[in-house]
């Protein structure tokens, strides 16, 4: 991996405002971004927060209103060839509309490359093998399932062997299981080749748990750019709840808590507070000898980590999930992982 002297991916103020009928919406508002080869890195934000338009730039596919960016050392605007030879594309719903089989659109991505047939051949081969979709090769694109035609796209942004990966909500719209192996074979392919993957995504527990970089968007703007441990510790922290017994018990233990953590608790309920706490872990054991030793024990303690939705709530003010375009957690992730 080369380090951030020489980004594979560099940005500068690219901005993006679609004018239509006397209405001018600014999507992109100035984005400045420096990728390191091999990274993985999320865009995360709400519906029209700009991560498609900011991809649709930085793949060539729209041009900016102002603003350069730099893709595998090629400008997106004066070298679009260049930087389209040097990336894949897998945008919203790829696939194609006519039923050709999987190994035939395969090859025929490979031709739009300019690849040769046996090349082309040969990577059609190693790719099926390697999303499993061996033994689908032969079968129409339409009769697939929706997690094989999102990894039939992802074979399809990989026919040329990209530096660079731009996938645009790959697993939207997958059941839990077809997210978890696509996710799977992503980073398999990822940590094979060293290719640079960049995707944007709605599922706030995908980008914590797999991206090495988040970058959060609101209102065309990145309003936070880290680890996914670091956004977390830095601008959420970690919240322990406190039970007892009955109102009394609480009305003591009330102000135990607030010694103990440094700062006032709320109350939840008539028997119930809760605090923030910087070292959640540290102050539960504390927290339980004194509370017992003042005779207000805890009935239940619970710890709960932040989210990357705690996140985007300290920076805006608002969830997330409550954006309503957010697909509802899936069950087999929930937040406490
Ligand atoms: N072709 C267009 N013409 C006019 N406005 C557009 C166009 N494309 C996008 N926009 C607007 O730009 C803003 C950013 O849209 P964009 O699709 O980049 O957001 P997004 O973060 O990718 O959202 P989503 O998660 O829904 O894909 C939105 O307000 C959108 O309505």
């Amino acid at each position: 991996m080369r380090g951030m002297d020489d980004p594979i991916i560099t940005a500068r103020g690219l901005s993006k405002t679609f004018t239509a009928a006397r209405r001018s919406v600014t999507a992109v508002a100035g984005l400045d971004l420096d990728v390191a080869e091999g990274e993985l890195v999320a865009f995360l934000g709400p519906n029209g927060a700009g991560k498609s338009t900011s991809i649709r730039m930085l793949t060539t596919l729209l041009p900016a209103t102002s603003g350069t960016a730099r893709v595998a050392g090629h400008d997106v605007a004066r070298e679009r060839a260049k930087v389209r030879g040097a990336i894949g594309y897998v945008g919203q719903g790829n696939s194609a509309g006519h039923n050709q089989r999987v190994r035939d659109e395969l090859l025929s991505q490979g031709a739009f490359y300019g690849m040769g047939r046996r090349d082309a051949a040969r990577r059609a081969d190693e790719l099926l093998e390697s999303l499993e979709l061996a033994p689908l090769a032969r079968r129409g694109v339409l009769g697939l399932s929706g997690g094989q035609k999102r990894r039939l796209d992802v074979a399809l942004g990989l026919m040329h062997s990209p530096r660079v990966l731009f996938l645009d909500e790959p697993s939207t719209g997958l059941d839990p299981q077809s997210r978890a192996h696509l996710w799977e074979h992503v980073l398999q392919l990822r940590r094979a080749a060293g290719t640079t993957v960049f995707l944007t995504t709605h599922y706030l527990e995908e980008a914590d748990q797999f991206a090495e970089r988040v970058m959060v968007m609101d209102h065309g703007r990145v309003i936070a750019d880290d680890t996914a441990s670091r956004l977390k510790s830095r601008l959420a922290g970690d919240t322990v709840t406190v039970g007892f017994a009955d109102p009394e018990g609480a009305r003591a233990g009330e102000a135990v808590v607030a010694r103990m953590a440094g700062r006032e608790p709320d109350r939840v309920d008539a028997v119930t507070v809760r605090v923030a706490a910087d070292k959640a872990d540290v102050l539960l054991a504390d927290l339980v000898r004194a509370l017992d030793a003042e005779g207000a024990p805890a009935a239940r303690i619970t710890l709960r980590e932040p989210t990357l939705d705690d996140v985007f709530l300290s920076l805006t003010g608002r969830s997330l999930r409550d954006t309503g375009d957010a697909p509802a957690p899936a069950d087999d992730t929930s937040e406490t992982r």
